[in-house]
């Protein structure tokens, strides 16, 4: 059960009232999910019954969530299909709740596609083509949090809990990374607003119409290629062993690159990035595991999930991007 805070129809019907929205009829506590408290809420306007997704951040700050909601709404604004935040009648995005910090944004139809053929991975290949061009002129900047840095840090926090062999793996794949991050290849990479997290779990689809992608709270600005082999790794592999079905990776890379093309910087930078997607996720899943964040990891994720992933990056070519 993923409502950490507790709220009731009255305590929103009062909140509500700065929203353009009408009347709160009703709010159901939603199961799913990790990080934050989230909650289906429908309300009547004009005679109008609408649903919208009530939020309330655990972790995040109120100075850290305008990257994201903002993000979210230049991107709806611009035909991505995205949750629209809802702005209340001081234009802000982010309201207390209980004294955290939370958000209404639109609810996306459909339902998660957890076992995706080729024409699912196309549908989300061209739309995240689509997002990273869209994002283009968001004016802020935000690193990616999970990024480089992030590793280079959180490395010797883990250390100490894994066997001889994975920590080698771990700290030669850091050493790896930071090697390739200072290449003039990786310099050339295209850079911008990322989901950074766009999982099976984080896509809505209608059949095979993909109706949006959401959860941006790991979002930041990092190569487009680094959303592109997070993706990959996920919407694309076995997940009993991590390897790649190949004709879901090529239509996914064929529905990108037909919006928005890869360059040969990015063909040449391809294998060493699905190995940082993987190191990523491996990392931040031996971080929740051995140092858990209290009332936050319900179930923490398994990390042998990645750690597989990345040996095969690391053993085994990927096809490329064109
Ligand atoms: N805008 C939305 N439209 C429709 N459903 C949504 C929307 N936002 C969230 N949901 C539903 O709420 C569930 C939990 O949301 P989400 O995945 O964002 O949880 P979380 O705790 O923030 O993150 P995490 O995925 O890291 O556990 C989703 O699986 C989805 O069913
Ligand atoms: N997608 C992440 C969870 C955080 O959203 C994982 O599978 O480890």
């Amino acid at each position: 059960m993923a409502v950490f805070t507790p709220v009731s129809l009255e305590d929103v019907s009062q909140w509500i009232t700065q929203f353009p929205l009408g009347k709160a009829l009703e709010l159901k506590g939603i199961s799913s999910g990790i990080e934050n408290s989230n909650f289906f809420l429908t309300t009547e306007r004009d005679g109008q019954v609408q649903q919208y997704v009530l939020t309330i951040f655990e972790n995040l700050s109120f100075e850290q969530l305008p990257f994201y909601l903002n993000l979210m709404r230049h991107l709806a604004e611009r035909g991505v299909l995205v949750p629209a935040p809802i702005a209340n009648d001081q234009g802000e995005l982010v309201s207390a709740l209980h004294g955290k910090p939370a958000a209404i944004v639109t609810k996306l139809e459909g339902s998660s596609q957890m076992a995706p053929l080729p024409v699912h991975c196309a549908a989300v290949g061209a739309m995240l083509a689509n997002m990273h061009l869209a994002g283009r002129d968001f004016p802020l900047r935000q690193p990616n949090l999970r990024g480089l840095a992030w590793w280079h840090e959180t490395t010797p926090l883990v250390l100490p809990y894994i066997p001889e062999d994975k920590a080698h793996l771990l700290k030669a794949e850091v050493h790896y990374q930071e090697t390739f991050a200072a290449c003039q290849t990786y310099q050339q990479l295209q850079v911008g607003p990322v989901h950074a997290d766009l999982f099976r779990n984080n896509v809505m689809f209608d059949g095979e119409r993909l109706t949006g992608f959401f959860d941006f709270y790991f979002a930041g600005c990092d190569t487009w290629l680094f959303d592109v082999a997070v993706t990959v790794n996920d919407w694309c592999i076995d997940l009993g062993t991590g390897a790649l079905d190949h004709a879901r990776v090529r239509a996914l890379l064929d529905a990108y690159h037909a919006v928005r093309p890869f360059t040969e910087a990015e063909q040449h930078a391809w294998q060493a990035m699905l190995r940082a997607g993987a190191l990523r996720f491996w990392l931040s899943r031996l971080y929740d595991f051995y140092r858990p964040r209290e009332a936050e990891m319900l179930t923490p994720h398994d990390p042998g999930h990645f750690e597989r992933i990345l040996r095969q990056r690391i053993a085994t070519p990927a096809p490329g991007l064109f």
